[in-house]
């Protein structure tokens, strides 16, 4: 990744690469981005000097450390997990659901279908809670942070009923995603909303890598993120950083995913960065020849006498 960036105190960096170099060692950086599976194992086999590659996991490992440890002194709520900003939850649920139930309809029709999600980094459980419960049948939660699984499993005691259907949340898992592996085959959707800006590029790579294969056949991700405007901005409090659209392009080109439909989440007070959901798919989505997307047959139509 070519352009430049920020941290949080104004600092420049010339590129990712030199700032990743400088987060979690420069013989893990540079490779990163160019590495096409299993990055970290590329990197680190690549990297003749044991010492620097020592180096690379200490800085790795106090990155991701400092990122858990801010986590765990934010209070279990939905103020604490948005930032102080628990009033954007409303247009956050209202978009997430604009965005994903045509995707649904399409990808597996409206026939009655026993559906499963995995809510990655997920809270106190805030978005299986008010929007991925109403649409799957079963939701897992993955949360590093072991207060906010608490308070995850508690919001979500006992099951919801939809219809004639029942919907809980299956399983708890506490541990960080780039430690994490899903179980082959049982997602139809993998959610990712507001962590990955936690893991450094290589984890990034090799997460959706991994989690490629926890998805059901037509099973997709989201991922629900924070935009920078260019190159990227480094969170030195939180140890995250906040990718442009242009970087997580080149990231999802390096997952082998492809974009299946993208949308701007609207009504964010202005101050926030810009957030976009991205719908990412493991082969090439069918592009009809007149260029037009297959509609959901429950779609409205213009009628055509
Ligand atoms: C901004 S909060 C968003 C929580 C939830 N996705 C939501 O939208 O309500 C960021 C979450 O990422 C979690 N997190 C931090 N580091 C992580 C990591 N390495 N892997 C997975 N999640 C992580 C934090 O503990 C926290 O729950």
């Amino acid at each position: 990744m070519d352009s430049r960036g920020y941290d949080s105190t104004g600092r420049e960096f010339s590129s990712a690469t030199e700032m990743w170099a400088e987060e979690i060692g420069a013989t893990s950086a540079a490779p990163a981005m160019e590495a096409e599976v299993a990055p970290t194992a590329a990197a680190a086999a690549s990297n003749g000097d044991t010492g620097d590659e020592a180096g690379g996991e200490v800085k790795r490992k106090d990155w991701y450390s400092k990122g858990i440890a801010y986590w765990q002194g934010v209070e279990a709520s939905t103020e604490g997990v948005l930032g102080g900003y628990g009033c954007v939850n409303d247009a956050d649920v209202k978009g997430s659901d604009a965005f994903l139930r045509p995707i649904l309809a399409e990808r597996f029709g409206t026939a009655k279908r026993h559906l499963v999600a995995l809510d990655c980094g997920s809270g106190i459980g805030r978005v299986t809670k008010n929007f991925l419960l109403r649409h799957f049948n079963e939701v897992d939660l993955v949360e590093p942070v072991s207060h906010f699984l608490e308070a995850a499993r508690e919001n979500l005691t006992g099951c919801m009923d939809v219809g004639q259907d029942t919907h809980r949340a299956a399983n708890f898992y506490c541990i960080a995603l780039q430690d994490f592996t899903p179980d082959e085959g049982r997602y139809d959707v993998i959610w990712i909303q507001w962590c990955i800006g936690q893991l450094t590029d290589d984890d990034f790579v090799s997460f959706f890598n991994r989690a490629k294969v926890g998805l059901k056949p037509d099973g997709f991700f989201v991922l629900k993120e924070n935009i920078a405007r260019n190159g990227f901005v480094l969170d030195k409090e939180d140890s995250s950083v906040t990718r442009s659209d242009a970087y997580f392009k080149e990231l999802f080109k390096k997952c082998g995913l492809y974009i299946h439909s993208i949308k701007d989440q609207k009504e964010l007070p202005e101050e926030l960065f810009a957030v976009k959901m991205y719908a990412l798919v493991t082969s090439q989505p069918k592009i009809p020849k007149n260029g037009k997307r297959r509609r959901p047959k429950n779609s409205p139509r213009v009628i055509r006498s």
